[in-house]
């Protein structure tokens, strides 16, 4: 039960810290790591395809999706629903692979709710100022969902104290660096807790 299960890894921080940038370089260097495509009610941007970027749902289908407890978790977040499919979850950590999510702060403490064993880090931009810089810079809100999303930011750097880790996002390279080694000593440390127990139950046998 200790060690056959994969870990589940959240990564959080305010709308343009570079979440999505580093889970993408992260994920071109490790196969080791299942990454959740969440449902959201938002429409899709340029560039973005259904079942890679996200699947794209109605609301009607997002509530339906609720009421049918397919979903981990789920928040609004500046006017859309985002949730995390139970299922797909659920059957990948079982299968003994890590599952990655990428969610905002509301959705990562219900997890921490349901998956205490789960790592969650907050990815911290270097300061206020760069945050604004690189929503605005990215071009994909309007004025409006910028001012929106920095108001939530606020709120979501002062929910840091539920992380288990705060990483920040200065250097992508350094970022993607830092989560693997996060990766790594967690598979370090829970692999000398199943030593630990299988010890234990041999001792005891
Ligand atoms: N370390 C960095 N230095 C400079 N620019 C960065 C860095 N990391 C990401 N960016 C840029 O910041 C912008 C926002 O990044 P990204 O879309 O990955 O953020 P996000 O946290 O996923 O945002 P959201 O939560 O809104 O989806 C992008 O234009 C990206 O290229
Ligand atoms: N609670 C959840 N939050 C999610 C999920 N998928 C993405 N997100 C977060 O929403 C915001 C906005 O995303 P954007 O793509 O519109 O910029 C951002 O913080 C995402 O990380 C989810 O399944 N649940």
């Amino acid at each position: 039960m200790l060690d056959e299960k994969g870990i589940l890894f959240v990564l959080s921080g305010p709308s343009g810290v570079g979440k999505g940038t580093v889970r993408k370089d992260l994920f071109k260097q490790s196969n080791d790591l299942a990454y959740s495509i969440s449902m959201t009610t938002r429409e899709k941007r340029l560039g973005e395809a259904e079942g890679i970027d996200y699947f794209y749902k109605t609301n009607d289908e997002f509530e339906q999706l609720i009421a049918d407890g397919e979903l981990l978790e789920y928040a609004r977040f500046v006017n859309n629903y985002y949730g995390t499919p139970r299922r797909y979850v659920e059957d990948t950590l079982r299968s003994g692979k890590d599952v990655f999510l990428e969610i905002e702060v509301q959705g990562a403490v219900q997890v921490k709710e349901n998956f205490p064993e789960g790592v969650f880090i907050f990815l911290f931009p270097p300061s206020l100022e760069e945050l604004k810089n690189r929503i605005v810079e990215r071009g994909t809100e309007s004025q409006d969902a910028v001012l929106n999303r920095l108001k939530e930011a606020e709120n979501e750097i002062d929910m840091m104290d539920v992380y288990d880790y705060v990483v920040v996002n200065d250097d992508v390279n350094t970022a993607v660096s830092k989560i693997q080694s996060i990766i790594q000593s967690e598979h370090c440390k829970r692999e000398r807790i199943a030593r630990q127990y299988k010890q234990i139950l041999k001792e005891e046998s």
